[in-house]
């Protein structure tokens, strides 16, 4: 069958659109074989397609690509994706051209003649992208916004997707200042939806995310963030022989299975990863004390299948795009809720079952409650940084704790946890004028 966009409409009149769902399910089959949509991905792509701003909750590896990937093929018109991560922009780029969708990213690893083409290409007539991946970097510079007021003021422009949103929020759990510089998008480019999507469910990072974009009325979408295919557990450190051999036995009675594990430090990620490869698991570590080279060939094998399991810190993770992670190990406990619904949402991502095996030990308690009092400490010195923020993050870490020493359910325990978190938050914090559903 060959495929097609739809019939062109112009980026001007995009506000009056209406999208039937079969429509948009054509297009979805068409260019990604998928039968249906998932979660809320129909409602906000209808939502941003009649021209609303909206704020877009799905779990990690819901599909929250889709959301701006079938607007720009259903519209004329280029979709701008702000993203923070250049492999992340990459790998979704080259998916994309594998499957005939022109998209393209700009980024300070291109040579300048490819950056030349591109910008070729969006200053001529009639642009042929549909997909442009940027930076938060790049959109705050002066050249880049001028270009993208010029493309607006022609009317080709129909939709920026802002990925990984909660980036903007000092209360995420990833927090980058260059997201903060989006916030001047809204004012310059007044009449262009804006997508925000995010995993993170705090009502707090939502709320500032809304505040500092400055949406307008958006619609509010949360799909639930249970994931259904991971199976939860904790094994406690001090009732085990060797934690290392525990790992080993696990990994092997799974099969060759892809699999990610979680180290506080460095040099155990050296040490786990050697006693695995002594023990025929094949696998690498990759942290942040490693050249740049040796990480990407670690990224590149473990992509590639080449080594099933990465022995990592956290460096490793947002964006990494391996659907089939059957299991996600933290071998150190993690300091919150949120960073352990991340990295254990790495697992699964095809919907298959998966497993998600937390190592807790009481000295680890002791070593992560001690890093989160000295960040506040040295924090202070440098800057006005506040006392109720290193209180937050301890009181964040201490759910960590109830959900690894209760007992029950985990996955009932985790839930639980974090929708309290947000119920809470939410009666406390958010007053919210605009449409949504959940
Ligand atoms: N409607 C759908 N039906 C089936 N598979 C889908 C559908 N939508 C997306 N997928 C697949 O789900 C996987 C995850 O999608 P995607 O990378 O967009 O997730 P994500 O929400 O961005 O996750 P993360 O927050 O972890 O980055 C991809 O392999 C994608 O092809």
């Amino acid at each position: 069958m060959k495929k097609a966009l739809l019939p062109p409409r112009a980026a001007s009149s995009s506000h009056k659109q209406m999208f039937k769902k079969e429509e948009l399910e054509k297009l979805l089959e068409q260019h990604f074989g998928h039968s249906g949509f998932r979660g809320k991905q129909l409602e906000a792509i209808q939502a941003v397609l009649s021209g609303r701003d909206c704020f877009c909750l799905m779990p990690t590896g819901g599909g929250k690509s889709m959301c701006y990937q079938i607007p720009a093929l259903a519209k004329s018109g280029i979709v701008l994706v702000i993203s923070p991560l250049i492999a992340l922009m990459e790998n979704q780029v080259a998916v994309l051209k594998k499957k005939g969708i022109p998209a393209d990213f700009i980024s300070s690893t291109q040579d300048a003649c490819t950056r030349e083409k591109i910008h070729e290409d969006l200053d001529s007539g009639k642009p042929s992208v549909k997909l442009l991946y940027v930076t938060p970097e790049l959109v705050a510079t002066v050249r880049f916004m001028t270009k993208l007021k010029k493309l607006y003021d022609r009317g080709l422009l129909s939709l920026i997707a802002i990925d990984e949103a909660h980036c903007i929020s000092t209360w995420g759990h990833d927090f980058r200042p260059s997201y903060r510089k989006l916030s001047s998008l809204r004012s310059q480019l007044q009449n262009v939806p804006i997508l925000a999507l995010t995993a993170t469910a705090v009502p707090k990072v939502e709320k500032d995310v809304i505040q500092s974009l400055s949406l307008q009325q958006p619609t509010i979408l949360r799909a639930s963030f249970n994931r259904a295919n991971i199976f939860y557990e904790v094994r406690y450190k001090d009732l085990l022989d060797s934690v290392y051999n525990d790992i080993a036995n696990l990994l092997k009675s799974s099969g060759n299975v892809c699999s990610i594990i979680y180290c506080l430090e460095r040099s155990t990620c050296n040490d786990l990863s050697d006693h695995l490869s002594n023990n025929g698991i094949s696998s690498a570590a990759y942290h942040a004390g490693l050249k740049n080279k040796m990480r990407s060939s670690v990224l590149d094998d473990w992509l590639s299948s080449k080594i099933q399991v990465v022995v990592a810190t956290v460096a490793f993770g947002m964006g990494i795009d391996r659907q089939d992670v059957r299991i996600v190990c933290h071998y150190n406990i993690p300091k919150s809720m949120e960073a352990f619904y991340q990295e254990s949402g790495r697992a699964g991502r095809d919907q298959l079952p998966s497993r998600s095996v937390l190592y807790y030990g009481l000295d680890d308690r002791s070593k992560m409650e001690f890093i989160l009092r000295n960040a506040d400490v040295k924090k202070s010195q440098s800057s006005s940084f506040s006392d109720s923020t290193s209180k937050k993050a301890l009181a964040d870490f201490s759910q960590m704790v109830e959900y690894s020493e209760g007992s029950g359910c985990r996955r009932k325990k985790f839930f639980k946890l974090l929708e309290n978190r947000c119920l809470h938050q939410f009666v406390k914090s958010h007053v919210m004028h605009a449409n949504i559903q959940i």
